[in-house]
């Protein structure tokens, strides 16, 4: 993986990529010291994947929904934003193109949530999550 950072990839899925008024948060199930915890679906990309191919498989496999992806928010990094234990994850908004989102795998909850500060920020996102979510936040406006 180049600058061997392990690379994720994480939807910030609106209602509508025109006009968004709310974004997907998903509360994590595993693991343990991530349970709880609110994030961007989605996962690792796989060998021979590129991110948007893992994103949308991650969204097929964690949410049953297909998705429809529109402009990345970009991180400081190449491979995206930092997160801890040497991975970095690229972002993209997206919206569902077809199915109803249900926390199928590695969530417990999912939330339609206000594209307000106030609102996003009172949830506990993973650390790392906090800057792409007003980096989300600034995109989506
Ligand atoms: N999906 C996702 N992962 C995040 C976010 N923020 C953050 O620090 N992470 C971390 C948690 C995990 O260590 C890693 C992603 O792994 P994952 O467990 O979601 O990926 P995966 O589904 O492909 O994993 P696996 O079950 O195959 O092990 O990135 C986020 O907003 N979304």
């Amino acid at each position: 993986m180049e600058n061997g950072f392990k690379q994720i990839v994480g939807a910030a899925i609106v209602d509508s990529l025109t006009r968004p008024t709310r974004l997907l948060a998903a509360r994590r199930s595993a693991p343990e010291h991530y349970a709880g915890m609110w994030e961007f679906p989605g996962g690792k990309v796989e060998p021979g994947e590129s991110c948007e191919e893992a994103l949308r498989r991650e969204l097929r496999e964690e949410l049953g929904v297909d998705s429809r992806l529109g402009a990345e928010v970009e991180g400081p990094l190449q491979q995206g934003w930092p997160l801890a234990a040497g991975a970095a994850m690229r972002v993209w908004l997206a919206e569902v193109a077809a199915g109803e989102p249900l926390p199928l795998e590695d969530h417990d909850e999912l939330r339609w949530v206000p594209l307000d500060a106030g609102q996003l920020g009172a949830l506990p996102w993973i650390p790392a999550d906090l800057p792409i979510v007003t980096a989300v936040l600034e995109a989506a406006r």
